[in-house]
């Protein structure tokens, strides 16, 4: 089955500038066969030439096998809308998210003044965040036009919009955007292929670059501050990479839903608790990664213990609520084994504790 690729060219642009060179990138990168490209923006625009252009998300970065990069020079930088983008990468550049993916630059000028700094300072950035940068070299000036000023530059590809005894971009100008696209699509499939064969080899797993923090946002879920220790104990023990927590349902200093189920309380309280429980449980998982719930590796092993009736038999309904919850949080890393049992009396009142046990890196 033959390999394909996709690439994001992802812009700000003020004036439509960098819009211009954007398409003539998407047309040489689709150019190269089996490469797909598409423009997004950094951010809404209010200019009719940009105004349907859809906006792209932080987090969506990483589904691409390249991203050509775009941005009006400001003050031999890059501009602030692009920069606000990039300072918002930072999750994904402490988790090595877009290390080897490649990149390249172009952008819009105005007069050319400090083309090379900025370009430069584009390129910093993705150096950072660990991507393969693609300059364009001195590829395509046998063919430009050399009696006007252009913006060729060996990093990439500018436009000199404010001069403008010529449309800009100019001919030469689109031209060595196109070129651009057209080489950065090569390696980007060719890198796409690499990145396949070391997926079958499970070296990369995909999974491992989700970001909890978003998941807990996206599905409104809030964890709630650590419980205290009402004994002598500790919160969590850590044992090599394994991390220990045993919880009840305590929600600030009270036990939520006390009792014996079939006598005190019914079987939706008790997974109202055995909820409280298990965030309480993530809760504090979260601080013995240091904060970063991203670390978690898997969940190994639940045990559920509730407070029931003795005829009472469906104990693995009201644990679910906790399995549900953590695959819910870690996806496939939340699956786990399971023990699930009835107890005569439980500390505290509580009608559920669970003991958790969870590998981190
Ligand atoms: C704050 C600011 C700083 C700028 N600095 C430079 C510069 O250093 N060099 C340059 O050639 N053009 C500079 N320009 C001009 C823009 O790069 C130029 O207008 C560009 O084409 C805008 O791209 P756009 O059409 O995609 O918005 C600057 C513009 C602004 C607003």
């Amino acid at each position: 089955q033959e390999q394909s690729a996709k690439v994001l060219v992802l812009i700000h642009s003020d004036n439509g500038g960098t819009y211009e060179l954007a398409k003539e990138v998407k047309k040489g990168i689709e150019s190269y066969k089996n490469v797909e490209a598409i423009i997004k923006q950094v951010k809404k625009s209010d200019n009719p030439k940009l105004k349907n252009i859809p906006i792209a998300s932080v987090e969506e970065l990483i589904t691409y096998d390249g991203i050509a990069f775009g941005s009006p020079i400001y003050f031999g930088n890059i501009s602030t809308g692009m920069s606000e983008f990039l300072a918002k990468t930072t999750n994904l550049w402490s988790k090595h998210a877009l290390e080897g993916t490649p990149a390249t630059v172009f952008m819009s000028a105005g007069s050319g003044a400090g083309k090379e700094l900025a370009l430069q300072s584009f390129w910093n950035s993705l150096a950072v965040h660990g991507m393969i940068l693609v300059p364009n070299g001195i590829s395509g000036m046998e063919n430009i036009d050399k009696t006007i000023p252009q913006g060729n530059a060996v990093l990439g590809t500018t436009s000199l919009v404010s001069l403008n005894n010529v449309e800009r971009p100019s001919k030469s100008e689109r031209y060595l955007a196109e070129l651009q696209g057209k080489k950065f699509a090569k390696v980007a499939l060719a890198l796409r292929k690499n990145k396949v064969i070391e997926n079958d080899n499970k070296t990369i797993i995909k999974e491992s670059k989700i970001d909890i923090n978003q998941i807990l946002k996206q599905k409104n879920i809030e964890l709630p501050s650590l419980p205290q220790p009402v004994g002598n104990y500790q919160l969590f023990k850590k044992s090599g990479n394994l991390v220990y927590i045993n919880q009840v349902a305590l929600k600030d200093g009270k036990i939520v839903n006390p009792g014996k189920l079939g006598i005190d309380v019914n079987e939706e309280q008790v997974k109202e608790a055995t909820r409280v429980t298990m965030l309480n449980i993530i809760s504090i998982l979260k601080e013995a990664t240091g904060g970063d719930l991203n670390r978690v590796k898997q969940c190994v092993q639940l045990i559920g213990t509730f407070n029931t009736v003795d005829s009472f038999t469906k104990h693995a309904d009201l644990m679910n609520t906790a399995s549900d919850l953590t695959v819910e949080i870690f996806g496939e890393k939340g699956k786990h084994t399971r023990n699930t049992q009835g107890a005569y009396s439980l500390p505290v009142g509580s009608s559920v504790s669970i003991s958790a046990i969870f590998e981190i890196e």
